[in-house]
């Protein structure tokens, strides 16, 4: 459950009144997610015929900062016809507010579902939603450091340090040994971009084989664009526990993209180290988080050895079996 900061319903009314969306209705905390707070509300609507809208308040990893890199971007992108949600400004104007202490958004609600065991053709529409997403980024004028590139993957080893073997014996040794094997083969002078950098699919909204929306833009930044497709690899072409790798999800993942967008040969060659460096740094997010949050909290940690097996797997493949249909 992540609804870190419980809001009464009278507040989020008394909020509304700020915007013309009417009076609230219902609210309900959205059990998914795990960074911040989420609400679905609904509302009489502007013109009394009811309407939704999702009521975030940031809270972990999301500096207040960056919102108006997030609320550009995903004005770029929707004006160019990527199906993300658009933050709703005010009668004022303003689009970043402040609720329980919090910063907070209303953004606009899209449907869709996100899928928990996607198809091979759900795989495939996800890929050519991402190169979608990169050909409309470009010209995008905004730069967004990536909070979590490789050396902040040695600053979080560091903070797990010895109780990564609790999570697993040997685990620290192996964070270790990867994190040399990376410094030594990271990619230099691929093309950087912005990118998503957590498309998971909890983060696409879909009906049946089709996608309906992109969200949760709160790790997008500016890094190698190929990386975006690894993390996207490593999240939708697995079983959840990474034991089982789904090579025609894979192959049609790719395919999508390519599709969309395109991969150069340099960016093919580079592919395995990417997936590499994905897969340590989701397994690298949810090791810290699985030691740093208590087991009775309200958010539902998520198993760092599901990264791990995708590790172990990625570090045996070659491009042509990742790539290659
Ligand atoms: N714009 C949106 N339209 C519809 N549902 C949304 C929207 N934004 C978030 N959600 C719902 O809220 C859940 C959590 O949102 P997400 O942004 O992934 O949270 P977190 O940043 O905490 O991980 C999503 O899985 C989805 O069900
Ligand atoms: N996708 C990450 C966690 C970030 O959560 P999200 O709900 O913001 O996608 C993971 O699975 O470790």
């Amino acid at each position: 459950m992540a609804v870190y900061t419980h809001v009464p319903a009278e507040e989020i009314d008394a909020f509304l009144t700020r915007y013309d969306a009417g009076r609230l209705v219902s609210a309900k905390g959205i059990a998914e997610g795990v960074e911040n707070s989420n609400y679905l509300l609904e509302t009489t609507g502007a013109d009394g015929n009811g309407h939704r809208y999702i009521l975030t308040l940031y809270e972990k990893r999301v500096d207040e900062a960056d919102l108006p890199f997030f609320m550009d971007l995903l004005d770029h992108l929707g004006d160019r016809g990527c199906l993300v949600p658009r933050f709703i400004a005010d009668r004022e104007g303003r689009r970043l507010q402040q609720l329980s202490g919090r910063p907070a958004c209303l953004i606009e609600f899209l449907t869709g579902i996100s899928v928990t065991e996607p198809t091979a053709g759900q795989a495939r529409a996800a890929g050519a939603a991402l190169g979608q997403l990169h050909r409309c980024a470009q010209g995008f004028a905004g730069e967004r450091r990536n909070a979590l590139d490789l050396p902040a993957w040695h600053d979080l080893a560091r903070k797990c340090g010895a109780h990564f073997d609790e999570i697993a014996p040997g685990l620290h040794q192996r964070v270790s040994d990867e994190l040399a094997y990376l410094d030594a083969h990271w990619p230099a002078g691929l093309p950087r971009a912005v990118i998503h950098a957590d498309l998971f699919p909890d983060n696409v909204l879909m009906l049946g084989d089709e996608v309906t929306g992109l969200i949760d833009f709160y790790f997008s930044c500016t890094d190698i664009r190929a990386y975006d497709l690894a993390v996207t690899h490593s999240a939708w072409c697995f079983s959840n526990d990474g034991s089982v790798w789904h090579g025609d999800r894979g192959r049609a993942l790719v395919a999508g993209y390519e599709e969309a967008h395109g991969l150069s040969a340099e960016e093919r060659a580079a592919f395995p180290v990417l997936c590499r460096g994905a897969a340590l740094r989701f397994l690298l997010t949810r090791a810290y988080d699985w030691i740093n949050t208590p087991p009775d909290a309200l958010v539902t940690r998520k198993d760092p050895l599901a990264y791990l097996r995708r590790l172990d797997f990625y570090a045996g493949a070659d491009a042509a079996r990742l790539l290659d249909a």
